[in-house]
């Protein structure tokens, strides 16, 4: 549903030239939320602002809903009337709400309405609509001023779906907001992309985000997408620094010596089955758990484990193609794994999705 190809934007200024994305591939699946994360300054903002062109990228291509948005640009300042159509189908949220105070809650909804050309009563009847489905109705007369932090996200939603959008792009927008403000906001999104199979692309530096509502997810470091993939993909990626911090595993870090640590990754049916004592029983092998974790990821039950085997990874090599045939994603932390054993613990892309 979104495409970037080797996207690129520098900013230029009198004395500098500043590279805030470097060839930005980013893919993101119709009907997914994907989340993208990345430290102050990795580019996130410029990438999510390229994606609708209010940033006109430096080089690169943009592709929503299988329309080239850079070929719509133009070489002028103004974006072309097609581009502005198909702007009017990504709506966008953001993390201050930009609200016109002067206007009711209505009157912000509406104000897309307006500017899409549509008539007094149908405008009325799509704000109130759009104010329904974001729990606000009944401050449809109220001023911004008058609502709380997550009241007036909620209104910058229903004016971000006031086109009709096939995609939502979200700036930051529970940045702002107190914990429990931002849950109710995610859980919004989520149920408006259930709901309306809009596909989500939301930039966020917090790793809860991700982890409540994301289906899949993309860290951006110093311009380039470092990692990205499904939550599961990337729990079965070896070395993943996103699933790290995803899921941290717990337990003391592995030490050298003559014994083995692997990660486990347990998905689905996988996490009620006795699979650790049964690998204990077939193969008489003391098994020690180190750290353990059970979560919801993307709203699936994830379960993480760290043991340890004794003696090196050649004397282990079959309980770890045990746990690895019963559909376990097994990284080797330590024991002197050959390099390929690692890259065997993760399923390839075509094999997860
Ligand atoms: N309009 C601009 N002019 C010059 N440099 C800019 C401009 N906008 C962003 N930059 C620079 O581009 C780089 C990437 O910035 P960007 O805002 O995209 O990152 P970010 O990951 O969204 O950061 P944050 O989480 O702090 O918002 C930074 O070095 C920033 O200083």
């Amino acid at each position: 549903m979104i495409t970037t190809t080797d996207l690129t934007k520098v900013y230029r200024t009198r004395d500098r030239e500043v590279t805030a994305l470097d060839g930005v591939n980013l893919h993101v699946q119709e009907g997914e939320v994907h989340g993208v994360i990345g430290q102050s300054g990795a580019g996130k903002s410029s990438l999510i602002r390229c994606v609708n062109l209010l940033e006109t990228p430096t080089s690169g291509t943009v592709t929503v809903d299988g329309r080239d948005l850079t070929a719509l640009a133009g070489r002028g300042a103004r974006p072309s009337a097609a581009l502005r159509q198909a702007r009017s189908r990504i709506g966008m949220v953001f993390q201050h709400f930009n609200l016109l105070s002067s206007r009711t809650v209505r009157g912000n909804v509406e104000l897309p309405l307006e500017i899409l050309g549509l008539g007094r009563a149908e405008r009325r009847r799509k704000a109130l609509d759009l104010l329904d489905l974001v729990g606000l109705a009944p401050h449809a007369r109220a001023h911004p001023a008058q609502l709380s932090g997550g009241q007036k996200q909620r209104v910058g939603i229903a004016r971000a779906l006031a086109g009709d959008p096939k995609v939502l792009l979200s700036d930051e927008a529970t940045s702002a907001l107190d914990p429990e403000t931002t849950a109710s906001v995610l859980a919004l999104l989520r149920d408006l992309n259930r709901q309306l199979g809009l596909t989500v692309l939301l930039i966020t530096h917090e790793m809860d985000v991700v982890k409540t509502v994301c289906d899949s997810a993309s860290l951006m470091r110093d311009g380039r997408i470092a990692e990205s993939g499904t939550v599961r993909e990337l729990l079965a990626t070896p070395g993943s620094a996103l699933a790290a911090a995803l899921f941290p595993v717990g337990g003391p870090p592995p030490e050298d010596g003559d014994r083995t640590v692997v990660d486990v990754t347990f998905h689905g049916a996988a996490t009620g089955r006795p699979l650790i004592s049964q690998l204990a029983r077939t193969y008489h092998v003391d098994v020690s758990i180190l750290g353990a974790a059970m979560d919801t990821v993307g709203g699936a039950q994830i379960g993480r484990m760290r043991i340890e085997l004794p003696g090196r990874f050649s004397d282990n090599v079959v309980p770890i193609g045990f746990l690895r045939e019963q559909g376990l994603a097994v990284e080797v932390v330590t024991g002197a794994a050959p390099a390929d054993a690692q890259a065997s613990a993760a399923p390839t892309k075509e094999a997860t999705r």
